[in-house]
């Protein structure tokens, strides 16, 4: 249960507790944030809404904390790491459970995004061992009209305090894909995670208190974005900003000071069928790619781009997939469950009518429920159609048909986003070539797009993004270059 048994002390009341300097504690603004469950529209959750003055006591105390950390050895981070991933992966059913709860995500797919998590922590301590434990080494005659006399030792150093701003979809999942690699390589962590996402965040956070990393080193700030945001990511005493989101990310990135930036924000990742597809495989992963969680996921299928040669068979295998997709709460597990908030339905509500009015083909009857929105595809798309180039992050996917491969390239170009991109074809030199067309930070050929496994490089080009996540890319970036030079009086080589 939430809030219950070693996770008692992080709840007062009803309201739950923000994470600071090792302990739980209730925030002196006295006021709290309603955290509202998707499928009842009713309050779930409080959380505490933290003032500024906490802000700047929590970041202070991070850049003390840092200091000593960074004096930690690797394999010590890397144990505190090991245990909160353990301890994380024992407690997947109270988080997971929270997940159900403040963000409607059906419950088996929640206890797998912690499972996820836990290995994601695991993996990032073995990686940060293993890159953080080796440097370079130089010498100075390697450059013309240099002797020997030089000696360059370079090494990877921490950043500082970093700020960890994860979304709604996965308040575990990336909220670990920024903590893990900050810690390993020496920093201290500030979270922001998303409201309605917060106390499963929470109890994340808690599972690395039980590990008994050090007072100070992670905090939990909760409170609305819109309110304390501003106030965390324009804060001197940040020295980087991981963040991912929406177009929030790119308001962030014009504000920020001169600090390392990882940004993963929006994405419309486009699906080209040519006409040698595994028409099976294609429909199947338009149905699991485009309609996860709802379709709430960056990099879900977001425009169907299909030969005409081939639209009618396609449309048909996806429409009787699409048939058998269970509507419901999360609870039951149902594949479509509703979507985070009313404001986001009405959003989606909006592209549909838009789709509508210009004429689309609607392949099943549109139907809301609430925040429940039946799943819908759309054929006939046009690019005078909002939704062929908007992101719904909700159930509902265009399709348009295109005469040519270029065509389809074209059009995945023309958007102002570039997450990633997949193709489906047999022919592996044409799905090579349409892959170096695509300008978008990953292409999947004969599957859907995904940032999993969490150890591949993942990142969006244009307005989807700033810099590369994934485990490796999230440790380096999460670093700086530093270089002691050692100067001989006479040159040797005694290096060999
Ligand atoms: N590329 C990727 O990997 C991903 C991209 N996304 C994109 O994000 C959008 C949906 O996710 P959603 O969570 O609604 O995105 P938002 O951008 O609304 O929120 C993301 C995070 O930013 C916080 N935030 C809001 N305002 C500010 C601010 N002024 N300063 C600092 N932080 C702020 C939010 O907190 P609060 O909840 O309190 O407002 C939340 O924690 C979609 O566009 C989706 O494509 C989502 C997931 C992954
Ligand atoms: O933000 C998202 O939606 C996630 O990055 C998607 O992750 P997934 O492709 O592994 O579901």
């Amino acid at each position: 249960m939430a809030g219950s048994g070693c996770f008692a002390e992080i709840i007062d009341g009803d309201v739950y507790k923000f994470y600071a300097d090792g302990e739980w504690k209730k925030s002196d603004s006295g006021k709290f944030v309603p955290i509202i469950n998707p499928t009842t529209r009713n309050t779930h959750f409080k959380v505490q809404a933290c003032s500024q003055e906490e802000v700047n006591k929590i970041i202070e105390t991070a850049k003390s904390a840092q200091k000593s950390w960074a004096k930690t050895p690797l394999w010590k981070r890397a144990e505190l790491l090991h245990k909160a991933a353990a301890i994380l992966k024992e407690h997947r059913a109270p988080i997971a459970e929270c997940l159900v709860k403040e963000i409607a995500k059906p419950a088996k797919d929640a206890v797998t995004e912690v499972v996820r998590s836990g290995d994601l922590v695991s993996y990032c301590a073995e990686e940060g061992v293993r890159i953080l434990g080796e440097g370079k080494f130089l010498v100075s005659d390697s450059f013309p009209g240099n002797e020997r006399t030089k000696y360059c030792l370079t090494s990877k150093i921490p950043l500082g305090v970093v700020l960890a701003i994860p979304p709604f979809n996965y308040p575990v999942n990336l909220a670990v894909s920024k903590i893990a690699p900050a810690l390993i390589a020496g920093n201290s962590l500030v979270l922001k995670p998303p409201t309605q996402g917060a106390v499963a965040a929470l109890h994340m956070v808690h599972c690395f208190h039980l590990a008994g990393f050090p007072k100070g080193l992670m905090s939990c700030i909760t409170g609305k974005g819109s309110e304390i945001g501003d106030f965390l990511t324009m804060h001197p005493g940040v020295n980087c900003i991981s963040f991912t989101g929406g177009d929030t990310g790119i308001a962030i990135s014009k504000r920020a000071s001169m600090i390392p930036l990882q940004m993963e924000l929006g994405g419309k990742d486009a699906c080209i069928i040519l006409e040698d597809s595994d028409l099976d495989l294609a429909a199947a992963n338009i149905v699991k790619g485009g309609f996860s969680y709802s379709g709430q996921r960056c990099t879900a299928v977001k425009v169907v781009l299909v030969m005409e040669s081939v639209a009618d068979t396609l449309v048909e295998k996806v429409k009787t997939k699409l048939a058998k997709l269970t509507v419901g709460p999360p609870e039951d597990d149902c594949d479509i469950t509703p979507v985070i908030t009313e404001s986001s339905a009405n959003f989606i509500e909006g592209l549909v009518m838009d789709a509508k009015q210009k004429g689309a083909t609607f392949c099943q009857e549109y139907k809301r429920e609430g925040n429940l929105i039946w799943p819908l595809l759309l054929d006939h798309v046009r690019p005078d159609m909002r939704i062929a180039w908007e992101e719904p992050f909700g159930p509902v996917l265009p399709v348009l048909r295109i005469n040519s491969a270029e065509e389809g390239i074209n059009h995945c170009n023309a958007s102002n986003f570039g997450l990633q991109g997949c193709v489906f074809t047999r022919d592996i030199n044409k799905a090579i070539l349409i892959s170096d067309a695509m300008e978008t930070g990953t292409v999947q050929i004969n599957s859907a797009p995904a940032r999993g496994p969490d150890h591949f490089p993942f990142q969006g080009l244009k307005d989807s993004g700033i810099g590369s996540q994934g485990i490796t890319n999230s440790i380096n970036m999460m670093t700086k270059i530093k270089s002691t030079v050692i100067n001989l009086p006479a040159p040797s080589y005694t290096m060999g």
